[in-house]
């Protein structure tokens, strides 16, 4: 077996240090795919020494967080100034399997409005009772009550051209301060003539009919789409532009609905639409690529640079098929290579990238791939020698942002080592230096559950701190949790578990099963008391940190096998039962994957019910 050299960053004298327990960990524990690697990642930065980066003046200024101008819906004071619409809630739930319940898409709004996103699209109000209750509830809370730094930010949804469908959106976000309402139409041959069958001039009658309709609701800050621009004629295009922006629209929005432009075309697309189209001065241009080609991210920077001032991008890319352009990647483009990018910023505070890319991938159940730009684990990674070399003498070698810039703030900066003899403030503290603003039961529980970690750990490392925050926090509303398990398991027989869980009311069950191994038998005696049958269509299992005594992280998804819960296939129109996933944190092995199986359980049963319940009535928050 391997062994991997680490390198340690917390010493002025980094020294490699053969790392047996890591490798050992994946014998003893063969559950653990394979021994996390040791990498190079810990380290502080200083762009001043990047060859060709700009002076360390200029960075000064670079990475201070530039003012936003006044929000005016369709002018930008300031040129060089790029709005960021996120639409994670809208176009990223529309990715298979990335169902979130109202309770986490609101939790994913209040941190958008933290990351400085000027424009939240919440969701398609008229395509559920429950997403129109969803985005309600975020208008009425993140769309009036500025994050710490003053920003507030607009509140959209998303309709159809039809009366039913914009005033669905105009009912969920009027009740922000600055409410958007986004209403689309495709423009394209291809979709006029096979999916709405119908003619160019009935198409544009209906935009600027609809266009008109939201602003005679009162709403003034309109967004209209041509659906699949890339592919729309373009002297057609500048008409329905031309026609919607007299009739009120502030924004018009490119859309690359199938993601097959190529970036100088993309970008040659937002250069002849502001040449050509009358009035597009009284209007904000603004971009929305899809990555079928794997271009939406080099799309939309070309887009920025031909003149577009307002990106549409999701956290971790998440979107329809092969996602959206991502947020991390274009705000970080623009940031690292500000210059070659006209001088242009952004609004996003981008120490919360971090923590929004772990919320979104818990949430919506998305995994982000370990060599993903910006936010994967291998980001900031180093694993081979010469590379490892180059960091040791100069980190600008290898590495073009900092770790710290997107809040993976590594350097310890409060001298705070975690232990068993920490308390809740030094915990706090740590959680605060980490990106995480925890208070009350929240942290009683994440410290109830550090408390036991650090009894069998010497010491508890940011990981593991991050991986119990994921498992405490980024959570479904508890209905069944675990109190305790002990099993059984080796070569002389099936394995057994006998599981106690307590129910929402504190009723304690306890059921008993067998297994061809432990975490089967496990989550049949899971099954035994929570009586629901579903499939386990995927389960993952890693360690978070090296060593023997390391936190194992497991996500699941789960396929509820009853009629109760489906999602329609976007394509067939097929019925199919929808998923869920969960994730659980622990140094057991199979303690760590009931944990995973109980929240998607939780999930999967809170789903209908969180919709319902927990969000308030209009008169309840304005009360
Ligand atoms: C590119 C994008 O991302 S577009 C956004 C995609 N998001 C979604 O679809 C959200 C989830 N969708 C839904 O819940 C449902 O599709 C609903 C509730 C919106 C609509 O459901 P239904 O009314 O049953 O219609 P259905 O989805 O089957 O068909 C779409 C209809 O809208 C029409 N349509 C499609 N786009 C538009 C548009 N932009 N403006 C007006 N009509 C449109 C279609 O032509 C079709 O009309 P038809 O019934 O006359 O043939
Ligand atoms: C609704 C529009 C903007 C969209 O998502 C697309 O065209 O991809
Ligand atoms: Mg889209």
């Amino acid at each position: 077996m391997a062994i991997t050299a680490a390198i340690c960053f917390g010493s002025p004298n980094p020294k490699p240090i053969a790392c047996a327990a890591a490798a050992d960990a994946a014998v003893i524990n063969p559950l653990i795919s394979r021994p996390r690697s040791l990498t190079l990642h810990r380290h502080c930065w200083n762009p001043s020494l990047v060859a060709g980066a700009p002076s360390p003046r200029s960075f000064a200024v670079r990475c201070s967080l530039s003012s936003r101008p006044d929000y005016i819906p369709n002018l930008i004071p300031d040129h060089a100034y790029v709005r960021i619409f996120d639409t994670t809630l809208r176009d990223g739930e529309q990715s298979p399997g990335a169902t979130m319940t109202s309770s986490e898409k609101i939790t994913v709004a209040r941190l958008l409005s933290r990351l400085g996103v000027d424009i939240i699209e919440a969701g398609f109000p008229a395509s559920s009772p429950d997403d129109l209750e969803a985005v309600r509830s975020i208008a009425m809370e993140v769309g009036n009550k500025p994050a710490e730094d003053g920003h507030l930010p607009v509140i959209c949804g998303l309709a159809r051209c039809n009366k039913k469908d914009i005033d669905a959106a105009w009912e969920a976000v009027r009740h922000a301060r600055r409410p958007r309402v986004h209403t689309f139409i495709a423009t394209s041959e291809i979709h006029m003539q096979h999916k709405l069958r119908k003619t160019r001039e009935e198409v544009v009658r209906i935009a600027r009919e609809m266009v008109g309709y939201v602003r005679r609701l009162g709403c003034e800050d309109i967004e209209f789409s041509p659906e699949d621009a890339g592919r729309s004629d373009r002297e057609f295009l500048y008409h329905v532009l031309e026609e919607v922006i007299k009739a009120g629209a502030t924004t018009v929005n490119i859309p690359d609905t199938v993601g097959y432009t190529i970036p100088h075309e993309f970008g040659q697309l937002i250069s002849d639409i502001k040449a050509n189209t009358r009035g597009i001065e009284n209007a904000i241009i603004s971009t929305h690529c899809q990555n079928d080609l794997g271009l939406a991210t080099a799309n939309t920077l070309a887009g920025a640079s031909a003149g577009a001032r307002q990106l549409e991008v999701t956290v971790n890319g998440i979107g329809e098929r092969a996602g959206n352009a991502s947020l991390e990647e274009v705000v970080m483009a623009i940031r690292c290579r500000k210059q070659t990018m006209g001088g242009l910023y952004t609004g996003i505070n981008t120490k919360h990238i971090n923590m929004a890319s772990k919320m979104v991938a818990e949430y919506s159940g998305l995994h982000v791939q370990p060599h993903k730009a910006i936010v994967g684990a291998n980001a900031f990674s180093h694993e081979s020698g010469i590379h490892q070399d180059g960091m040791l003498k100069f980190k600008g070698t290898y590495e073009i942002i900092s770790p710290d810039d997107i809040g993976l703030s590594r350097s310890n900066e409060s001298g705070i080592v975690l232990g068993k003899l920490s308390g809740r403030h030094a915990l706090k503290s740590k959680l605060t230096e980490l990106g995480y603003d925890i208070s009350g039961k929240e942290l009683d529980d994440v410290f109830k559950r550090f408390k036991e970690i650090a009894e069998k750990k010497k010491r508890v490392s940011d990981d593991d701190i991050e991986a119990l925050i994921s498992n405490e926090i980024f959570q479904p509303k508890v209905i069944w949790s675990l109190h305790d398990l002990q099993v059984t398991s080796g070569t002389l027989g099936l394995s057994t578990a006998t599981v106690k869980l307590i129910d929402s009311e504190g009723v304690e069950r306890i059921a008993c099963s067998v297994g061809t191994g432990p975490v089967h038998a496990a989550y049949e005696a899971v099954n035994n008391i929570v009586q629901v049958r579903v499939t386990l269509m995927e389960y993952s299992l890693n360690s978070v940190t090296e060593g023997i005594d390391a936190v194992a992280t497991t996500r699941v998804l789960i396929r509820a096998d009853h009629n109760g819960h489906t999602s329609t296939h976007a394509l067939t129109g097929e019925t199919l039962p929808r998923t869920f996933s969960g994730s659980g944190a622990d140094m057991d092995v199979v303690v760590s994957s009931v944990r995973a199986y109980i929240s998607a359980l939780n999930k999967m049963l809170g789903f209908r019910e969180i919709s319902r319940n927990e969000i308030p009535s209009p008169e309840a928050v304005v009360a």
